[in-house]
């Protein structure tokens, strides 16, 4: 078993914001101290990681929030979240570039960081001079640096360049350059965060191709922050979410990148309903939706089962029970009903659950939820219509599509499809 490299104890980092105010003294309205009085109070309500503090021109913000974790040697863990999420927060604390603000790290070994682009490298140095500053920064002595030399520059593609100060490369440039120095001087832990996406394709593909090798077969350990669901899935098996500073979830990849698209459900929002106590007579007594996933989370074209539950006191030969599910704007998109003149709950009192299931649910990626109606269809009367209830979500991770990735509202609904390559005409 593989040692911990690095131990994160209860982290978090305050930055503190200056307002910019106009200076001016002037007397206010009315309606604007009420006005601001009631921003400040949804601002405190909305965002408690915010707080003002006495000066109202300053205020606190935790970009990380009392977080733990550690990491094994030759682990390649991703690290993903939403912008401002806290990942380069973190990238930089155990770059030793930013100082925690509470909490304790542990670091056994080298780090090599390429984080934005435009720091590492002295600007007025060369490409070659910034070469051995690198490398003596990680405690490389001058013939160690020069083995690695050749290796560095046939990777980075920047041998005419060598000599020139840094400041004249281009972003692409520099970026090869700094990956391949980090990446080759052999530190034990190498963190890279979203700057590869400055490269082109195929230099991203090295690049990924480079990491994976320093974490599986040189048995160092990576960092690695991206957007991209498909480097990410590609490289790491373990990936830590963030949102607004605190882990949301530490663990397999594949997990991890479904919460992620599923953009982070609210947690206490659950797939399944239960009718209140206080209901009497015939109604809803749960209804839950059973995804691919968990977390409410359904990968599109996988069978899903939609489970209902009658509580029924008073059995009737009309009664019957439909639903929809509802996108984003509540607008139905698919409807399903039970008309059977057998249903055992028109005929005995009880609990009667019945279950819908859809062999190849193919609806687009996307939030839903269920509307359902259940009524006397001989007297048109509606016992009970529940709206917005089991929200679930549907992701297209895991489902390929060559060069392009799956976007959000590309369609409602995807089919699959054949495609005949027809014949050829001469013009
Ligand atoms: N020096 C700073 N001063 C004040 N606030 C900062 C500072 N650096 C970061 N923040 C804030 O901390 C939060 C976390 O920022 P961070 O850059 O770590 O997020 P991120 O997850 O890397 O986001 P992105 O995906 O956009 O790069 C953000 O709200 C950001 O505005």
């Amino acid at each position: 078993m593989y040692s911990t490299i690095i131990q994160v104890n209860n982290l978090s980092k305050k930055y503190i914001l200056k307002h910019q105010y106009s200076g001016r003294s002037r007397y206010k309205s009315l309606r604007e101290i009420i006005t601001n009085r009631a921003t400040n109070l949804g601002k405190k309500l909305l965002n408690s990681s915010r707080k003002t503090i006495d000066n109202p021109t300053r205020e606190e913000f935790w970009a990380l929030n009392d977080i733990s974790f550690e990491i094994k040697q030759g682990e390649c863990v991703g690290i993903i979240g939403r912008n401002g999420a806290g990942k380069s927060t973190l990238l930089k604390i155990l770059s030793r570039i930013t100082e925690p603000t509470k909490g304790r790290v542990l670091i056994k070994g080298r780090v090599a960081s390429l984080l934005e682009v435009g720091t590492g490298f002295h600007p007025e140095l060369t490409g070659r001079e910034n070469i051995f500053l690198n490398g003596a920064v990680l405690g490389m002595n001058k013939a160690e640096i020069k083995r690695k030399f050749d290796e560095i520059v046939d990777f980075a593609e920047v041998e005419k360049f060598l000599d020139t100060p840094v400041k004249h490369y281009s972003s692409g440039m520099y970026v090869r350059l700094a990956f391949a120095v980090a990446a080759h001087l052999e530190p034990e832990i190498l963190i890279v965060d979203e700057v590869l996406a400055v490269g082109d394709s195929a230099f991203q593909k090295k690049c990924l191709g480079k990491m994976g090798d320093v974490a599986s077969k040189e048995g160092r350990t990576v960092l690695f922050v991206s957007h991209s669901m498909t480097a990410i899935s590609q490289l790491t098996q373990r990936c830590i979410l963030l949102s607004k500073g605190s882990i949301l979830f530490d663990g397999n990849t594949h997990q991890a990148v479904h919460l992620y698209t599923a953009g982070v459900r609210d947690q206490a929002e659950s797939t399944y309903y239960q009718a209140p106590v206080t209901k009497k007579g015939n109604y809803l007594a749960w209804a839950q939706v059973h995804t691919s996933e968990d977390y409410g989370i359904h990968s599109w074209g996988e069978p899903i089962n939609f489970e209902f539950a009658f509580h029924i006191s008073q059995p009737k030969d009309s009664l019957c029970f439909s639903f929809q599910i509802l996108n984003e704007i509540e607008q139905a998109v698919c409807i399903f009903w039970f008309f059977d003149s057998q249903a055992p709950f028109r005929q005995e009192p009880g609990l009667h659950i019945l279950r819908c299931k859809i062999p190849k649910f193919r609806l687009y990626m996307g939030s839903y939820s269920l509307r359902t109606w259940f009524s006397e269809r001989s007297s048109n009367n509606l016992l009970e219509k529940l709206n917005h209830i089991c929200p679930f979500e549907v992701t297209m991770y895991g489902v390929k599509r060559e060069e392009y990735e799956w976007q959000r509202d590309e369609c409602a609904y995807l089919e699959d499809s054949v495609w005949e390559v027809g014949g050829k005409f001469q013009l």
